[in-house]
């Protein structure tokens, strides 16, 4: 192999009689051309690279050795030197951090940033909508000439570290892609994210976190969270949907009895309180305390729950029970997976399936024809064991199974059990037996009070709005008034809102003493004033034809749903007697098999005899009709048989018939005795 002579290589140029050191060789050996590179740098400009070689070399031996080391000096600092917390991406604290990063300076300042117009996880259970569009000072939606309201953008920095200062900590928030998680999670999901900090103590990093959750439960403060029973997706289990979050609604915009609204409000106070708790545990009693609201539709069921929820700033979890996909292997997960603290409400429990009581066999004294009055004193049914009653429809919920429910774990640790119904004389005793249910307030359709009180609720001005009675937030006052015009403005209105409250409070008595009591909810009648929402008077023109118009709607209504229950009843019947007639041919049929058994077993134990006979006179002087009488006494012996079986079966029904009604009489011996049970009767209140 030739070698090269790299001392020639700058010769013909000027320079040429720069002395190349033996180092060049090998860096002319590295970098192709460098001598004569070098050479020319000496030649034209007097730059001896000669000086600056091993500068070089050291600074690009560290800059070899860093690229290297540095992922392992930073993992080691990772490993010893700081404090991490990883963040899951389906858990809520993922909403939580990424809520609070997104208000950061640092991801509004960030250079590489994510947009979002939900920075929600991306895990079906813990979706949730973006609130924020909800909100009411927004911009408007297009419909009366205001600009459309628009989703906001959200930034928070990109994949990689960013580092950010938090009370004087500089701390690193990271997010990483994350190729190793599950495939079938959507690619958004498939990212990690963790936020460290300099040090072996986390406690920077836990006060952050404690910091985070309570901005975002802050945001939360003046409303109330309002979960619903789903389907699960793709036919896994049904879990709790947050679908919706409203302004609390103060429970004194719910009309209702003041007393019974007080009286409600300090039961759930007494139970909600620790010490409550520990009577109940000390005491062995199971800590639930349950309350059963029924009325009419529209009286304020619904309204109440959400108030009281809102009240107590506890989340609210509602299921209907005359819903679908309420059957008793779904709302066991869902009440499995409720939090420790919230209100539970199980709306119309007097759905199919949950009204056909035992007592009902008996002749249907279980109803009460007037369902304004109280139920009569509950059954005690033995702990743990609930009414055998007439199964639901095949798929429906049943009343044991919603017992089994109500008995569980998911009625207690504190949670407020709010079952509501517009027909308490449909429930069955065990269902409202105190224990389950410990309060019952009754809704009533409008009376007089009532009236007038929804129509002050509609019209009459609130603080910061208009009093021109247009509904409206007050015109803003402009900053360049002085204070005596000011004042004079403030009176002003002070005075037109006292005309107006007067003015309403005389058209509210007006519009009460016209609508008849007791004939209409008060959600009819918000109905009525919703419809001529800023002038009251035009409501009072327009109540005779609305009485007349409601009554006829009512009245078809009614037919329909006689026509619907007619239908539904008869379909259940239908399915009933499928149900027996099969048990019934199920029971014949195996009667026969075993009598046809029975049959042919005698034969061959006549035969048998048949046989030994003959053999027998075979061998000795046997008489002659024997075999004959023994097979005609065997079938009849096996007839015989299979007639006492069949008597015995019978006998059987009877008794067990006997004893369910024995069993059905104890029980209601037992509820005359309910006292023993520790429980009271519930307490019923009503409006
Ligand atoms: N007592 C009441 N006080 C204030 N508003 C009421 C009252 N009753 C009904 N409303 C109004 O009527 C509407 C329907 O009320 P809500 O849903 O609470 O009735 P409900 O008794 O739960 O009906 P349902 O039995 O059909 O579920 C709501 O907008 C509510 O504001």
């Amino acid at each position: 192999m030739e070698s090269v002579n790299t001392s020639n290589l700058g010769e013909g140029l000027p320079g040429a009689d720069f002395i190349r050191p033996p180092q060049f060789a090998v860096l002319d050996y590295l970098i192709p051309g460098f001598s004569v590179f070098s050479s020319a740098l000496h030649a034209y400009m007097g730059i001896d690279l000669n000086i600056y070689i091993p500068l070089l070399l050291i600074i690009s031996g560290l800059t070899f050795a860093w690229t290297y080391m540095s992922e392992y000096v930073w993992s080691m600092v990772g490993k010893y030197g700081m404090s991490v917390v990883r963040i899951r991406t389906d858990d809520e604290i993922y909403n939580i951090i990424m809520s609070w990063v997104a208000a950061q300076r640092f991801a509004q300042s960030s250079r590489r940033f994510i947009v979002n117009t939900n920075i929600n996880s991306r895990s079906w259970f813990l979706w949730r909508y973006n609130e924020d569009e909800d909100e009411e000072d927004g911009e408007g939606d297009g419909s009366n000439g205001t600009a459309p309201r628009k989703k906001p953008l959200q930034y928070t920095p990109s994949f990689g570290a960013h580092f950010f200062w938090y009370q004087g900590h500089m701390l690193f928030f990271e997010r990483h892609e994350n190729r190793e998680q599950s495939t079938f999670l959507v690619v958004s999901e498939r990212e990690e994210i963790s936020i460290s900090c300099f040090g072996r103590n986390p406690r920077i990093l836990k006060e952050l976190l404690v910091d985070a959750r309570a901005q975002y439960l802050k945001k939360d403060e003046s409303k109330t969270l309002i979960y619903r029973g789903a389907a699960g997706s793709s036919g896994g289990d049904p879990t709790w949907q947050r679908c919706m979050t409203r302004a609390s609604r103060p429970v004194s915009t719910v009309i209702l009895n003041e007393k019974v609204k007080e009286d409600l409000i300090a039961d759930v106070t007494d139970y909600l309180n620790p010490a409550t708790r520990r009577w109940y545990s000390n005491r062995g009693i199971p800590y639930r305390r349950g309350y059963l609201l029924y009325g009419p539709p529209g009286t304020g069921k619904s309204s109440l729950s959400l108030a009281l929820a809102g009240f107590f700033r506890m989340r609210i979890y509602m299921v209907s029970l005359s819903s679908i996909m309420a059957n008793e292997e779904n709302l066991s997960s869902l009440f499995a997976e409720l939090p420790r603290r919230c209100v539970v409400l199980l709306e119309d429990i007097d759905s199919a399936g949950l009204t056909h009581t035992r007592e009902e066999g008996k002749g249907e004294n279980n109803n009460n024809s007037n369902p304004d009055q109280p139920p009569a004193a509950p059954v005690q049914v033995a702990p743990g064991k609930p009414a055998t009653i007439t199964p639901a429809l095949p798929g429906r919920l049943s009343l044991s199974g919603l017992l089994n429910i109500l008995d569980g774990v998911a009625s207690q640790e504190g949670r407020v059990l709010i079952m509501t119904t517009n027909h308490l004389e449909k429930l069955d005793k065990a269902l409202i037996r105190p224990g389950r249910v410990d309060m019952i307030v009754k809704f009533g359709l409008s009376d007089a009070d009532m009236t007038a009180s929804i129509f002050r609720a509609i019209y009459a001005p609130y603080d910061g709005e208009d009093v021109r009675g247009s509904g409206e937030p007050a015109p803003k006052q402009s900053g360049l008034l002085d204070a005596d015009e000011t004042k004079k403005l403030a009176d002003e209105a002070a005075k037109i809102r006292a005309e107006t409250f007067e003015r309403v409070s005389a058209l509210a008595a007006e519009f009460s003493a016209k609508i008849p009591e007791h004939e209409f909810s008060p959600a009819e009648i918000q109905g009525l004033l919703l419809k001529h929402k800023r002038s009251p008077e035009k409501v009072l023109e327009s109540i005779d034809e609305w009485i007349v118009e409601t009554r006829k709607e009512k009245k078809k209504k009614e037919i329909d749903d006689a026509e619907a229950r007619r239908k539904e009843d008869e379909e259940r019947k239908k399915e009933e007697e499928k149900v027996k007639k099969e048990e019934e041919k199920t029971k014949k049929e195996e009667a026969k098999k075993k009598r046809k058994e029975e049959k042919a077993k005698a034969k061959k134990k006549a035969a048998k005899l048949a046989k030994l006979a003959k053999r027998k006179a075979e061998g000795q002087d046997v008489g002659s009709d024997c075999s004959t009488d023994s097979d005609s006494d065997s079938e009849s012996e096996a007839d015989d048989k299979a007639k006492k079986t069949d008597d015995a079966e019978g006998n059987k029904t009877e008794e067990k018939k006997e004893t369910e009604a024995k069993d059905s009489s104890a029980v209601e011996k037992a509820a005359k005795g309910s006292s023993d049970s520790g429980y009271d009767t519930p307490e019923i209140i009503s409006s």
